[in-house]
């Protein structure tokens, strides 16, 4: 109950509420959103979505299929521009800074705010130079050493060093599908974003790989903010310290990951970590 009490209401729009619950000792906030609606031409996806995300942690976004969790993703390296018809209401600020305003380079953003997708998608290029190409085009070496340090230490941050050093410059394609994703979140990481954001970035992997993906996640936390897109509630409970539940375009509820799985605020969360729907 002593939960509950701590809990505050927001009034993104007048339809609906989301119920809120602060961390017991709060870190700064990274990326903040307020009142963020999408639309797909006439569709409305997200009806106002406001959430404070904290730095150097991770935060699920869990709710039923068609809810909105990976058009909200999109919306934090502006993904959805390059969707025909997506339309973006609201403001959401990466330290402070408005991720809309037009003055902006929408390719450093994305440098920035990185993304790593459900399905492994490496180029058709080696291993060595999918890692390589961010910081080539970005221009972060000065010198065919210094991209060889940038690309040892990408891999050896997404757990792949040891497993690829001998062939680094075979394909990345040839790896299995659970290499290939920390092959993927290294191409991310050489970049050196902020913020990781994750769409599902486990479904298409088997329980060993999944669960090598999710040890990664948490020593990743150290130094980055991570937002991750899961259906899986085990998943959710396991990598994640703040959890948001969406259903139908809202936001219902945000809170501590603990307190969001064993005693949430709302009825409609309870509901669905309880597999009542969903
Ligand atoms: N490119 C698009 N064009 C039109 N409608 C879209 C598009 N992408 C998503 N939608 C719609 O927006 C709503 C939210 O979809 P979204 O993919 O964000 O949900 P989700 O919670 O991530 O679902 P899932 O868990 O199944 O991936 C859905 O009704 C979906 O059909």
């Amino acid at each position: 109950m002593a939960d509950v009490a701590l809990a505050t209401r927001d009034v993104p729009t007048p339809e609906f509420q989301t119920v809120r619950t602060p961390d017991p000792h709060p870190r700064p906030t990274k990326v903040k959103a307020d009142n963020v609606k999408v639309f797909y031409g006439q569709k409305q996806a997200l009806n106002g979505v406001s959430i404070d995300i904290p730095v150097k942690s991770v935060t699920a976004f869990i709710g039923p299929s068609g809810c909105g969790k990976s058009t909200f993703l999109r919306c934090l390296n502006r993904m959805n521009d390059t969707i025909d018809g997506c339309r973006v209401e609201g403001e959401i600020l990466l330290d402070n800074r408005d991720i809309y305003d037009a003055s902006l380079d929408v390719v450093e953003l994305r440098a920035r705010v990185g993304m790593v997708f459900q399905k492994p998608n490496p180029f058709p290029k080696s291993i060595f130079d999918n890692v390589a190409y961010g910081p080539k085009i970005h221009g972060l070496a000065r010198s065919k050493a210094e991209l060889e340090e940038i690309v040892v230490s990408s891999l050896q941050k997404a757990s792949l060093f040891n497993e690829v050093k001998d062939r680094l410059h075979e394909p990345g394609t040839g790896l299995s599908g659970g290499q290939q994703q920390r092959l993927c979140i290294a191409r991310t990481i050489a970049v050196s974003p902020d913020v990781i954001l994750m769409d599902e970035p486990c479904s298409a992997l088997d329980p060993i790989a999944t669960a090598k993906v999710e040890e990664l996640i948490d020593e990743l936390r150290e130094n980055f903010t991570i937002v991750i897109v899961t259906h899986s509630m085990q998943q959710a409970a396991r990598v994640s310290q703040r959890t948001a539940f969406f259903h139908l375009g809202t936001l219902v509820e945000e809170g501590p990951t603990d307190h969001v799985f064993t005693n949430p605020s709302e009825r409609r969360t309870q509901d669905y970590i309880t597999g009542r729907f969903g």
